[in-house]
């Protein structure tokens, strides 16, 4: 006789954040107050997507972040990450943690060892979290053609490279440690716009192919609908509002969601650009918008300027 039942396999999530509070002391000499940087906090992420998380400057999108690579400890609430509970995790079980989720920094200036050549970095990488791979040259090869660069740059010194070298560098040592989840605090707010896009797509490929699961930390509304599946939104601690990200944008429903959307320069919409720029801004969005290679586009919210990221690029 069969069975029909049929069995479900549960899958928890990559991400599973619930409740989550954290405050730290007031910096101020005449104040014991606390400053509220999360409250209640629920985020999920599933394994292999990429959910932004967006707010204001202070709004507590870092600390978030840094509570789930462990650089700060909850006041309450729970963090679940592949169904392990992460809280009190010390010596190997942590640094296991650590190996598994990794973090891509806003500065890969500050972020890479300026005294060891690229080699150096990548190796001492591999041999902490993968220690029994033998042929560490090799390896090392592979992972700087992953993030797109050529084997030349493993003999280079971090300031012989470009900033978007160096974080794609940066992106290569997280990935010696075989990650399932990389957290991205801002990363490509210190790049040049020009290659911002580049990085972001990156980032987007390793989602795709190896099924890695991302936050993405950012104030920028464009870079979040071009990268991210879904979009948090995070005001004074806590999440105003979720949801898929094209949608979330197009139909902000939270009065906060609003004005970050309002904030955002829209040559049609608020009049920043004089009506001959704006004419041929749109003239050349639609004729980018009709080419097969166009995805979505970026807005540079700091110069005001549309910038069409082509999904052909080389990444
Ligand atoms: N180490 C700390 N000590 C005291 N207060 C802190 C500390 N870190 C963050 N805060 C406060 O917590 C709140 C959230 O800060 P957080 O850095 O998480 O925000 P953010 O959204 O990442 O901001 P930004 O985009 O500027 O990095 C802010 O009010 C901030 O001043």
């Amino acid at each position: 006789m069969t069975s029909t039942t049929t069995e479900k396999t549960v899958i928890s999530p990559a991400v599973n954040i619930r409740a989550l509070s954290k405050s730290y002391n007031s910096s101020s000499l005449f104040s014991r107050k606390k400053v509220p940087a999360l409250r209640n906090v629920d985020l999920e992420i599933q394994r292999g997507e990429i959910v932004a998380l967006v707010g204001e400057s202070g709004s507590g999108k870092s600390t978030l972040a840094r509570c789930l690579a462990l650089l700060e400890t909850p006041d309450s609430g729970e963090v679940l990450v592949n169904g392990q509970n992460i809280a009190g995790l010390k010596g190997a079980a942590a640094r296991e943690y650590r190996s598994d989720v990794q973090m891509v920094f806003q500065d890969p200036f500050g972020s890479l060892n300026p005294t060891f050549r690229v080699e150096h970095i990548l190796e001492r990488s591999l041999a902490l979290h993968q220690p029994e791979i033998k042929s560490k040259r090799s390896e090392m090869a592979k992972l700087v053609s992953t993030v797109g660069l050529s084997p030349d740059v493993l003999s280079s010194f971090p300031h012989e490279l470009s900033g978007g070298q160096r974080q794609r560098i940066a992106i290569a040592r997280v990935l010696a440690a075989k990650p399932s989840v990389i957290l991205a605090d801002e990363p490509t707010s210190m790049l040049d716009v020009s290659v911002r896009i580049g990085v972001l797509n990156l980032l987007h490929k390793l989602r795709d192919e190896r099924g890695i699961a991302i936050l993405y930390v950012t104030h920028d509304l464009a870079s979040a609908r071009y990268l991210s599946d879904r979009i948090a939104v995070l005001n004074e601690g806590r999440i105003v509002e979720s949801g898929e990200s094209v949608q979330l944008l197009e139909n902000p429903r939270h009065p906060y969601t609003q004005l970050l959307v309002g904030a955002v320069p829209n040559p049609d919409r608020d009049g920043s650009l004089d009506a001959s720029k704006r004419a041929a801004l749109r003239e050349q969005i639609a004729r980018w918008s009709s080419s097969s290679n166009l995805k979505k586009h970026v807005i540079d919210e700091a110069n005001q300027h549309w910038v069409l990221a082509d999904e052909s690029e080389t990444i």
